[in-house]
């Protein structure tokens, strides 16, 4: 058993080889589980990338950085994001360090229920239908319950059956049943979609119309992750700014996302900055996350915040984010990738709950980190300054060239595509001039 702490200061001053050594003292991970997350041989093949989607022809690698610092429910977590955007890794770690000056993270998850819905039209009566449907939700249930080896001996499976009907659409009337599915630790969209097709035909005898769609809803309100983090005023005090004036900024950055979409759809990216990664490392369907994400942003009409932050008592900032998480740590990609397993590994979640209490964090973490930057220095020196080396990459440098131009750049505060050429020129240039 290795150390389990995850603050780690200074851990991106080291090379990748002796992160992935840290990870190691952390986590008791083994050499086969440190090839994986390094890409070598144990990383995804051609071969098995072939059996994962259509029409293979290579695999498309992306940056795996470890996010530090993060204590959640009183447990040390290294979190293994995948992501191709600079600075969202140091700023997620930078925000988990001042979150565990206030005690770390505190999370938790409502039940993992999915929504599978059945689209009926052609109902003469749906009075009559919603009534019948509901007297035979025993039914319904069991046959749904039927498609699952396992769901239901673990707890899960169809819960309940619920009526909807759209008394108009641009083609007419239609009724929409909901199956409630409990889907423990799967992601469960291939499960719902199956019970859904399975009591599609009972349903059609039942009302007397006729089904079209069987598929479940990504906007799962009812599988819901929720974090808190304190941050001491005191914690945020930097460059001779107060940490009352720094809390002061973000509830002010805040309050422009809690009315103007415009702005809470950035925020929200931000949020997502933090998710999004996770969900990559640990093989999720992040399209359907990020789905349920805007949608429940724009629950009450009005696209706002997915998170709210206030100031306590004390002066404190407390953060808190709710939003739908339907991740899982079985079905999909996430048994398949070799690298989504050892990321989980990693991550020692006994259940997706647990793992979506993790993702929360890393949003919530990722929204103050930028939000601090916004309200205090702006976005561009921290963010920038780690983006100067891409863009030196871009420009061709190469090996040692990569820091070099990106530091003058830095040095110039001219973080640009045509600086990084003409830096790039001159670094040519002198060793053939001497
Ligand atoms: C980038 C920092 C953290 C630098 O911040 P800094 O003040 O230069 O950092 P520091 O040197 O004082 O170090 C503080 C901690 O940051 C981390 N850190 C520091 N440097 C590194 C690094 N090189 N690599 C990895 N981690 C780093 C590290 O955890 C370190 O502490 P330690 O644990 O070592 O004791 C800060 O400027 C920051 O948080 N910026 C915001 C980053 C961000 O939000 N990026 C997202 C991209 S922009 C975007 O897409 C979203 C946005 C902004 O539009 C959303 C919105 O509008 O709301
Ligand atoms: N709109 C969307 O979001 C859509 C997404 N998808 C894709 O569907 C995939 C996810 O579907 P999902 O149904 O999760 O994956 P899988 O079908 O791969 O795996 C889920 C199944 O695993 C079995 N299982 C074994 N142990 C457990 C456990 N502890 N908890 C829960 N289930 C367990 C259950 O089957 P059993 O009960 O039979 O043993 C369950 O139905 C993702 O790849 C996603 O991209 C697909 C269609 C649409």
């Amino acid at each position: 058993m290795g150390t389990r702490n995850s603050r780690l200061g200074g851990f991106y001053q080291l090379n990748p080889f002796e992160r992935l050594q840290a990870v190691k003292a952390f986590d008791g991970l083994n050499d086969e589980d440190l090839r994986q997350l390094h890409g070598g041989n144990g990383a995804l093949t051609v071969e098995r990338a072939d059996k994962m989607i259509e029409n293979v022809v290579g695999t498309f690698n992306l940056p795996l950085g470890i996010a530090t610092n993060f204590q959640i429910n009183g447990r040390d977590v290294l979190i293994p994001m995948g992501v191709e955007e600079p600075s969202i890794v140091a700023g997620a770690s930078y925000a988990a360090r001042l979150v565990r000056e206030g005690g770390g993270f505190h999370a938790s998850t409502t039940e993992p229920l999915m929504i599978g819905q059945i689209q009926l039209v052609n109902i003469t009566d749906p009075q009559r239908a919603r009534f019948d449907i509901l007297a035979n939700r025993d039914e319904i249930l069991a046959m749904a319950n039927n498609q699952s080896n396992s769901l239901v001996s673990l707890g899960g499976g169809a819960k309940d059956v619920e009526v909807r009907i759209f008394e108009t659409s641009p083609m007419g009337p239609m009724m929409v049943v909901h199956l409630i599915i409990d889907c423990r630790d799967a992601m469960g969209a291939n499960a719902i979609n199956s019970m859904a097709e399975a009591v599609a035909p009972r349903l059609e005898a039942i009302s007397g119309g006729r089904a079209y769609l069987r598929i479940l809803s990504n906007l799962s309100d009812r599988r819901l992750a929720r974090a808190r983090a304190t941050v001491p005023a005191k914690a945020l005090e930097r460059d001779g700014i107060r940490g009352e004036d720094v809390v002061e900024g973000i509830l002010w950055a805040y309050s422009f996302a809690a009315v103007d979409p415009y702005r809470a759809t950035t925020h929200n990216k931000g949020i997502l900055n933090g998710i999004d990664p996770v969900l990559i490392a640990t093989g999720n369907d992040w399209r359907a996350i990020e789905a349920g994400a805007h949608a429940y942003a724009a629950r009450s009409g009005h696209y706002t915040s997915l998170t709210a932050w206030e100031r306590d008592a004390h002066g404190n900032l407390i953060g808190t984010i709710e939003m739908p998480l339907a991740v899982g740590i079985v079905g999909g990609a996430t048994k398949v990738h070799p690298a989504a397993q050892t990321s989980l590994k990693l991550l020692n979640v006994k259940s997706a709950s647990e793992l979506a209490e993790i993702c929360v964090c890393a949003g919530l973490a990722s929204n103050l980190a930028a939000m601090r930057a916004l309200a205090t220095e702006g976005i561009q020196r921290g963010h920038m300054g780690l983006h100067a080396r891409q863009i030196a990459m871009a420009a061709g440098a190469h090996g040692n060239e990569i820091d070099q131009v990106a530091q003058r750049m830095v040095a110039e505060k001219q973080i640009k595509p045509a600086r990084a050429e003409a830096l790039l020129a001159e670094l040519r240039i002198i060793p053939t001039q001497n």
